[in-house]
C-alpha cells in the first residue's frame, strides 16, 4: 500500500547504505585523532587531513548513489562541489553522535575547538551536532539523508536541475516511508529530518566565512580541498 517500501525502493536503500558503510575514513587517519599533540597548528593540519580523507570518502559514496553517474558529468562535479561541506557536516555530526566512543568525541571536539576556528562558528556547529544526535537516526536514514543532500537540484552551475530533482524525489519518498516505519510514534520525524537540511545550508554559509578567515591567517589546504572549495 502507499506506505509500504516496495522492492525497487528496498534495492535503492540497500545500495546507498552499503556504499555509506563501505566508504569510511581509514582507521589510521581516524586514529590520528587520538594522538596527543594539541597545538592549534597541528590540530588544523590534522583536521585538514581528516577533511581531505572525508572528501575522498564522499566522492566514492556519491558515485554509488544509483543514477548519479548517469547525470551530466559537469553536473556531477557541480553537485559534489555544492554539497561537500554540508555532507561533511552531516557525516561528522553523525560520527560525533553515533559512532565514536565518548572519549574520541571529546578529543575531536577539543581539536576542533583548538584549531583556530573563530568562536562565533563554534556555537552553531556544535548546536547542529547536538540536534543531529538528538534525532537518533538509524543508519539507513543517515545514508539516505546524505544522498538527498548531495542530490540538491539548486546548487550553483547545475545545468539540468530536473534530472537531479527526479533522483532526489525518489530518495525523499524512501526516506519518508522509512521515517514512518522507524519512528511510528513521532508523526513529524520526517519533517524534522528535512529541517536539518535547512540548518546545513546555514552552516555552509558559516563555513565559507571560516575558510576566508583561515586564509587571512595564511592557513594552507590540500589540493583536493582547494579544488572542491574553490580556494587558492
Ligand atoms: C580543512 C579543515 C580544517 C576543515 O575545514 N572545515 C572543516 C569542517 C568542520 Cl571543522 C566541521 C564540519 C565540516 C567541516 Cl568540512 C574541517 C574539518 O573537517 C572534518 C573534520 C573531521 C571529520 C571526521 C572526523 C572523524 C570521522 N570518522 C569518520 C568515520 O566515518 O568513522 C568520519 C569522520 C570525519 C570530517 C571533516
Amino acid at each position: 500500500e502507499k506506505l509500504e517500501i516496495n522492492r525497487e525502493q528496498r534495492a535503492l536503500m540497500k545500495a546507498i547504505v552499503d556504499a555509506y558503510n563501505r566508504h569510511q575514513i581509514p582507521e589510521d587517519v581516524a586514529k590520528k585523532l587520538l594522538q596527543d599533540q594539541y597545538s592549534p597548528e597541528e590540530n588544523f593540519l590534522l583536521l585538514t587531513e581528516m577533511a581531505t580523507s572525508q572528501v575522498q570518502v564522499l566522492v566514492e559514496f556519491t558515485k554509488n548513489i544509483p543514477g548519479f553517474l548517469s547525470l551530466d558529468r559537469e553536473d556531477q562535479i557541480a553537485l559534489l562541489k555544492g554539497s561537500a561541506v554540508e555532507a561533511m557536516f552531516l557525516r561528522s555530526a553523525q560520527v560525533f553522535s553515533r559512532k565514536m566512543p565518548t572519549e574520541h568525541t571529546d578529543v575531536l571536539e577539543e581539536r576542533v575547538r583548538k584549531s583556530g576556528i573563530p568562536d562565533e562558528f563554534m556555537t552553531p556547529m556544535f548546536n547542529f551536532y547536538k540536534s543531529i544526535g538528538e534525532l537518533h537516526m538509524v543508519q539507513e536514514e543517515q545514508a539516505i539523508l546524505t544522498a538527498i543532500t548531495i542530490l540538491t537540484p539548486d546548487r550553483p552551475y547545475v545545468k539540468d536541475p530536473q534530472a537531479v530533482e527526479r533522483l532526489q524525489e525518489t530518495m525523499l519518498d524512501v526516506l519518508r516511508k522509512l521515517c514512518v516505519l522507524q519512528h511510528p510514534q513521532e508523526q513529524q520525524y520526517f519533517a524534522r529530518l528535512l529541517g536539518r537540511l535547512t540548518e546545513l545550508r546555514t552552516l555552509s554559509h558559516y563555513h565559507s566565512e571560516m575558510l576566508a578567515s583561515w586564509r587571512m591567517n595564511d592557513h594552507k589546504f590540500t589540493p583536493l580541498l582547494c579544488e572542491i572549495w574553490d580556494v587558492q
